[in-house]
This record gives structure tokens, C-alpha cells and sequence, in this order.
């Protein structure tokens, strides 16, 4: 190991404390072989690992504290889609030394952005690896939930209602404007005065999602199955029909929109980024219907909001799709692709 590498475990070390109260449950953090941590008696551990490539997941140019935010945010967003408390993390970086940005400062400006995600949800970061290679990041998150209780994508029941929360479509929006293969293919109008502020909000959303843990934890007694939509809604919720053994049928007219994306796109592209763009790290969950009074009111007490957007059918054996969408006039939508696929 080159000295390089420890001033680098240092600097990240010397950060870990910084607007983050002491955990007692990490009996030993960074500086071992591995890290101790004490989980509270009677909850089950919940783990999910997520990795972000240069080029793949973020933008050559993308800002090392929009990375270290994002690398946090969408481990954290599949921990709320099992309706699960973040309580730890580790993180891998692997840093290219002739990178323009030196791996030092890079480190620095990733912290900046991560720290203050992990400030805000408790978490502690208690190990991680440092090598040298093609710019990748990888964070793996450790939380809680009770025997139980954590929502799955295999729960969802006939008759249940699909609902989404917050909005759609927003940094897919983004990647478009930016000209990203294959979003480029839809219509982003990028102009004057208000279109920039609305652009601005699309990146924002592209850059630092917000991972909807605290709705997570709410739904856990409401909803029968959730997941969150980091490939795109239909992707996503076909996963919950294919563990579940059922079918989703969805009104393409009923999806959130935000008023940023309002103002960049309408009509069918707009469509195909909310159902199938990706990177929105919403929950898409299912629940009885009957319950729509309580899921809102339990939201609201965590400042969320969620929209229902469709229903759980009986398995159709000769349908094309898991997943129908359908539009508000009766037609039947058939979008080109369901979701971000890597090999795809
Ligand atoms: N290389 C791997 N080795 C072992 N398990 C894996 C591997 N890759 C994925 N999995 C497991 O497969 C399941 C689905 O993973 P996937 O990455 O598709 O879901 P996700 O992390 O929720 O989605 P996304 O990565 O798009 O956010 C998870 O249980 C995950 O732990
Ligand atoms: C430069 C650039 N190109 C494309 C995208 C879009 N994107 C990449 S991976 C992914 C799905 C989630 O990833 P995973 O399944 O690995 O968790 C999406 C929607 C982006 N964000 N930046
Ligand atoms: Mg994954």
C-alpha cells in the first residue's frame, strides 16, 4: 500500500465525524481490518450494495460532490423501498491517478456531497477500500427493520392499487437535455426564462435524488409490496409482478409530474421518460385499496406525497406484458423499451 493511499484513508477518516452525531452501535469504525457494529436486539439486518461507473451512471464532467450525494442516495433509496432505517455504510472508490482532478481532491469534493446526505439520515460510514483505477463507486448500506415488517417485491395481491411517490420523468428529462443516448431520442425543449429555472430543477433532480426513506418506514404497515424506480417504472414494477406472480395494469394519464418537467415536455415523451427513463429513485408500491385516506395522511406526516396510478391484476398467461399501460381515452400504450438495461 503507497503512502498515497493512507493520506487518502485519512482524509476520508478525518471527515467521517463532521455533522454527524457518534453512533453508539459502531464499536469499531474505519482503521481495522473490518468494522464492529452492534445491530439493536430483535431487528432483522437489511444490506444493499449499489455501484456508480464514470460514463455509465454519472457524466464525464460530473461534479465530485454531486457523485459522492448520489452514490449515497440511491444505496439509501433501496433500503426505503424495504421500508428500512439506514443506521451504516461503507464505501469503495476506485480513482485513476491521471484523472484532472487529483485523486485527493476529488476525494474531497465527493465527501462534501456524500457527508452531507449521510448527516441527514444518521448513517455512519465505517469501512470502505481505496485503489486505483477507472473512476467507480461503489457504497454498501446496513439498516433495520422489524421481523417482518420490510416491504418486498413479492407481496403485491390481486386487487391491489399501484402507487408511485413524488413525481416521474424528471432526470430522465435531464439526461435528454444533456443528450444522452438513447434519451435524446425524445423531445426536451430547452429555452428562455422560466425553462431554465425549469431545466435547472431537472438536473437537480438528476444530480442529488432525493431517496425516500422516511415514506418508506411509513409504508411499511400500509402498502403489501414496494420497490424503488432507479430503471424505470415499468422495468420496476414488473420486477414486483414477476416475484409476485401477477400482473399491473396502468393508467399512463395518472403519473406525477412535476411542474418542472410540465414545462420541458409534453405529450408522448413525456410519457416515455416518466414510464421507462429511469434514475428517479421514487417507491412504487402496492396496497389494498381502502387504505388510500391513510396512506396519504401517514405521508403527509413526512412531508411525501404519492399518487395511485393503477392496479394489481390476475397473471394473464398469454399477455405480452406484465405491466399494460393504458391511457385515459382507452388506448393501449406500447412503449419501445421498459427501463435502463446495462447489456442491454
Ligand atoms: N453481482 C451480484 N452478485 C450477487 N447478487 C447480485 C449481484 N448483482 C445483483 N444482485 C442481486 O440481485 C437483486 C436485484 O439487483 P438489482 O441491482 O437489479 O436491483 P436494485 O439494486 O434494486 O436495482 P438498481 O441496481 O437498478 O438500483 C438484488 O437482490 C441484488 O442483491
Ligand atoms: C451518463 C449517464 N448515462 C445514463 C444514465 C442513466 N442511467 C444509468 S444507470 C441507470 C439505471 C440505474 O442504474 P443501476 O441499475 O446500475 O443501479 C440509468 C437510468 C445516467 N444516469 N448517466
Ligand atoms: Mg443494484
Amino acid at each position: 500500500m503507497s503512502a498515497a493511499e493512507f493520506d487518502l484513508i485519512a482524509r476520508i477518516r478525518a471527515r467521517i465525524g463532521a455533522g454527524l452525531a457518534a453512533r453508539e452501535d459502531v464499536v469499531l469504525g474505519i482503521g481495522d481490518d473490518a468494522a464492529l457494529l452492534q445491530p439493536p436486539a430483535g431487528q432483522q439486518l437489511v444490506v444493499a450494495t449499489d455501484t456508480l461507473n464514470r460514463g455509465v451512471h454519472f457524466a464525464d464532467d460530473a461534479a465530485p460532490a454531486d457523485i459522492g450525494w448520489k452514490a449515497l442516495a440511491v444505496n439509501l433509496s433501496d433500503l426505503a423501498a424495504m421500508g428500512a432505517s439506514p443506521a451504516w455504510c461503507t464505501l469503495s472508490l476506485s480513482l485513476p491517478a491521471d484523472a484532472d482532478t487529483p485523486p485527493a481532491a476529488f476525494v474531497d469534493g465527493f465527501l462534501d456531497g456524500f457527508m452531507q446526505l449521510a448527516a441527514r439520515h444518521r448513517v455512519a460510514l465505517v469501512g470502505g477500500d481505496t485503489t486505483r483505477g477507472p473512476l467507480s463507486v461503489c457504497v454498501t448500506v446496513l439498516g433495520f427493520v422489524e421481523p417482518g415488517a420490510a416491504l418486498r417485491r413479492d407481496g403485491a395481491q390481486v386487487g391491489d392499487e399501484v402507487w408511485v411517490t413524488g413525481t416521474l420523468g424528471d432526470a430522465a428529462a435531464a439526461l435528454a437535455l444533456a443528450g444522452v443516448v438513447p434519451y435524446r431520442e425524445h423531445e426536451v425543449r430547452r429555452n428562455d426564462g422560466d425553462a431554465d429555472t425549469a431545466s435547472a430543477r431537472l438536473f437537480e433532480r438528476l444530480q442529488r435524488p432525493t431517496p425516500r426513506v422516511s415514506a418508506g418506514r411509513a409504508l411499511r404497515s400500509l402498502a403489501h409490496a414496494g420497490i424503488d424506480v432507479s430503471d424505470g417504472l415499468l422495468a420496476d414494477l414488473g420486477h414486483v409482478c414477476a416475484a409476485s406472480g401477477v400482473d399491473a395494469c396502468i393508467d399512463a394519464d395518472a403519473l406525477p409530474v412535476s411542474r418542472a418537467l410540465a414545462a420541458a415536455c409534453i405529450g408522448d415523451a413525456r410519457r416515455t421518460l416518466q414510464l421507462s427513463g429511469g434514475d428517479d429513485y421514487e417507491l412504487c408500491f402496492t396496497a389494498p385499496s381502502g387504505r388510500r385516506t391513510a396512506i396519504e395522511q401517514a405521508l403527509s406526516r413526512v412531508d411525501s406525497t404519492a399518487r395511485m396510478i393503477g392496479r394489481i391484476e390476475a397473471r394473464q398467461a398469454d399477455a405480452e406484458c406484465a405491466v399494460r399501460v393504458h391511457t385515459s381515452d382507452g388506448s393501449v400504450w406500447t412503449p419501445a423499451r421498459k427501463g435502463y438495461q446495462h447489456f442491454g
